[in-house]
């Protein structure tokens, strides 16, 4: 499987991104940038974390106007798997990808630590690796992780099961009942604050993370496997 790892000016996570898939889990990755305009020999999205265009107006507002995401547009409506983490998220629901948007953390703080997350949905392509009620240590790295959506965005939200992780316990920044990822309608749209490509070996602490990158590949080894 090829994943496109793309870059803004000002990403910093981009390098951990193509870390988990290519060397962790030993799949093709190739960076892409921002000004590009073509994903089309790509089998999946990783929009990864950062201060993209600085953080400037609010995070996400500007990077969501670079060529490169008329192509993850394309590439979502296609059906491949888009993953956005961190402000990679916040670059998704700029973009209207994802429903609602991330304000400032509750305490107006950068918060940046482990925190708990809990599996809600192990039923999608992200997750199937992982079981309902799974509590993983992922870590998390952001000043505007705090998800807002309207009570009618939530309710739908909650019952067609595409609220994927949620804070357990302890919830960092302030998000509407605890979230920390949500899917979009259609299935192949992740975005979440906390990074599991962060969290993908023992030696940084946690491998929790791993099983959404295996997840990822599996569903789609099995999606084009060729019998013939
Ligand atoms: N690690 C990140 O992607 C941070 C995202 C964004 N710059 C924020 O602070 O919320």
């Amino acid at each position: 499987m090829k994943f496109a790892v793309i870059q803004f000016p000002g990403s910093n996570c981009d390098l951990d991104m193509y870390h988990a898939v290519k060397d962790v889990l030993g799949e093709e990755a190739e960076y892409v940038w921002h000004d590009e305009a073509d994903l089309s020999g790509f089998d999946g999205v990783l929009v990864p974390g950062g201060f993209s265009f600085g953080d400037y107006l609010r995070c996400g507002a500007i990077a969501r106007f670079s060529n490169i995401m008329k192509e993850v547009v394309k590439a979502a409506e296609a059906g491949k798997p888009v993953l956005g983490v961190c402000n990679g998220f916040q670059v998704l629901t700029e973009a209207g990808l994802l429903p609602g948007a991330l304000l400032r953390n509750r305490d107006l703080k950068f918060m940046c630590r482990n925190v708990t997350l809990k599996v809600e949905n192990a039923g999608t392509m992200f997750t199937a690796e992982y079981a309902e009620g799974d509590e993983l240590t992922i870590p998390i790295a952001h000043g505007e992780g705090n998800y807002y959506c309207d009570d009618e965005t939530y309710s739908k939200l909650k019952e067609s099961g595409r609220i994927v992780f949620t804070y357990s316990g302890d919830n960092p920044n302030g998000s509407v009942g605890d979230i920390a990822g949500i899917l979009n309608e259609k299935g192949n749209v992740l975005g979440m604050m906390p990074h599991p490509e962060r969290a993908v070996e023992k030696l940084l602490g946690s491998d929790d993370g791993l099983k959404m990158f295996q997840s990822i590949v599996k569903e789609w080894r099995e999606s084009h496997a060729n019998y013939a």
